[in-house]
């Protein structure tokens, strides 16, 4: 609810968004909390900036940058919406700042100032491993390093057994693939040179000439050096963000760093105080006491209530959802780790969520990467064989999951060259939960965690939380702690209220 209807100007924006979106400053950065308009705002500037009447004869990109591919496909639907396809036309992009770092290093690749195992110029990159081995933790057993020039792999001794690279991804990087990571890992070592330093400022200027950073608060020490030297470059940089919904810090987000970087970069502020979310005076206010750092406590439900009442039931794991209720559905088991049998179970509950919710597993790419299943009709395809095997979990219990177990794994040896192991608790304990949430009384809720519900809203959310979270909010919450960012969006995705799930 804005405070002053009068603010809303006839383009439908409110002034304070005119402003943040048609500012000419050239370094800028909006700060704006939970509803007030980042992504319209973002997507506003992406064009008045792509359109600027003085810039026509310039030919370089404008270009925005978010997180996630969800965050970047969102922001893409809105400035074709607002502005039309012609605003993404090449070279303006609306991108991944993984994409960004690719470029980069590609950059430095063809340059010749750093050289890939084997002289390869052009690399694959990959989320991740899982697609070629079912090893988990590869990561763990290398580092990348950059050693005048030449970026080489090297094998790092481990306590725990295994774990050494093995051959098919020492194979891989020779042959020109890597993950997202390794482009991080070597174009941040890289970077202690200083005339890649320079190669990748002129890059910047070459190339772009407006930036603006989605979601800034998530950026960690390599997107924060990247972005500072489009500022050198002389660049129009815009940073949008909310200090207190920085989340990614397992990725390594320094949220505590960007004040240092605004006042480094001379960066003017502007703030976005009214929030389009709240449909009600209570959720208004437990939104501004959550931000004032004052106690809260929340209005509770039993889980059967929150199940009927709420949209959506959010956690900060997945774990939590999954034993808080067999009235809950989450989207996924964890994160996803790898293996053929998370793989299989992943297919399985892409199949009930799609059918009970609407919605994909969060992780069925993965899942169809790491079965080397390339079919994307394939969890189609595979429904009647699918639905077997929920209807043999249907009676509960150790044998029927076995069974179901069994059946899975023939499901899957027909459509993958990956065999699932032989049952045991750690595997089946997940088709046991699927289970669980198909025999609740009545029809399961949506379980999301922050992550997930992040940049998203409902009208009515529950939120299942430990002791310690409760305890959090009723102490009063500050955005300096990681913990209490996460309740925060938590406790912010919902238009009219937030039910705490009591067990
Ligand atoms: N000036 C406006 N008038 C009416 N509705 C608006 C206005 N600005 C934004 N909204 C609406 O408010 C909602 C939230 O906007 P938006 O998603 O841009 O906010 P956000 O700041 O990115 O949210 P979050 O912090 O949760 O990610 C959207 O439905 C958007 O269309």
């Amino acid at each position: 609810m804005p405070s002053k209807s009068s603010d809303v100007l006839p383009a439908g924006l409110t002034s304070q968004q005119v402003v943040a979106s048609g500012s000419r400053e050239k370094r800028l950065f909006i700060n704006a909390g939970p509803g007030t308009g980042k992504t319209t705002v973002a997507a506003q500037r992406f064009g008045a900036l792509r359109f600027l009447p003085e810039d026509r004869s310039d030919h370089r990109a404008v270009t925005a940058v978010s997180f996630t591919r969800a965050a970047t496909w969102n922001l893409q639907q809105r400035v074709k919406r607002i502005w039309g396809r012609a605003a993404l036309t090449w070279p303006h992009r609306i991108v991944t700042l993984d994409t960004i770092m690719s470029d980069l290093l590609h950059d430095l690749l063809s340059s010749g100032l750093l050289r890939w195992p084997n002289g390869h110029t052009t690399l694959t990159v990959v989320d991740s491993w899982n697609t070629f081995s079912q090893s988990e933790h590869i990561k763990d057993a290398y580092e990348v390093q950059v050693d005048y020039g030449h970026v080489r792999f090297k094998q790092v001794e481990l306590d725990r057994a295994m774990r050494v690279p093995p051959p098919v991804i020492e194979k891989l990087i020779v042959g020109g693939v890597c993950t997202h990571q390794d482009v991080r890992d070597a174009l941040e070592a890289a970077l202690e040179d200083s005339s890649v330093v320079d190669r990748v400022r002129t890059r910047w200027a070459q190339t772009t000439r407006a930036l603006i950073v989605d979601e800034v608060f998530d950026a960690n020490d390599l997107d924060i050096a990247v972005i500072e030297l489009a500022v050198q470059a002389g660049l129009s940089v815009t940073l949008v963000g909310d200090p207190w919904q920085a989340l990614y810090v397992f990725r390594g987000a320094r949220p505590e760093v960007i004040p240092q970087l605004l006042s480094r970069t001379g960066t003017r502020t502007i703030v976005l105080t009214d929030s389009f979310r709240w449909r009600d005076s209570g959720q208004q206010r437990l939104a501004e006491d959550l931000r004032a750092g004052r106690p809260v406590s929340l209005d509770s439900a039993t889980p059967d209530a929150a199940a009927s009442r709420a949209d959506v039931v959010l956690a900060v794991t997945w774990k939590q959802l999954w034993t808080t209720s067999g009235r809950i559905l989450p989207l996924a088991f964890h994160s996803f780790k790898g293996g053929a049998e998370e793989a299989a179970a992943t297919l399985l509950l892409n199949h009930v969520t799609r059918t009970v919710l609407g919605q994909p597993a969060t992780y069925l790419a993965d899942a169809l990467l790491a079965l080397g299943i390339s079919d994307p009709d394939a969890p189609d395809l595979l429904h009647d064989d699918l639905q077997r095997v929920l209807d043999l979990l249907r009676p509960g219990g150790k044998e029927a999951t076995n069974n179901a177990y069994a059946l899975l794994a023939d499901v899957v040896k027909g459509v993958s060259s990956r065999s699932l192991r032989r049952a045991h608790h750690s595997h089946t304990n997940r088709l046991r939960d699927i289970g669980s949430a198909l025999t609740g009384d009545g029809p399961p809720v949506l379980g999301l965690t922050t992550h997930q519900a992040k940049g998203r809203e409902w009208d009515t959310v529950g939120v299942t939380l430990t002791q310690v979270e409760q305890n959090r909010l009723l102490t009063g919450l500050s955005y300096a702690e990681e913990t209490d960012r996460k309740l925060y969006v938590a406790c912010t995705r919902a238009r009219r209220q937030t039910l705490l799930i009591k067990l």
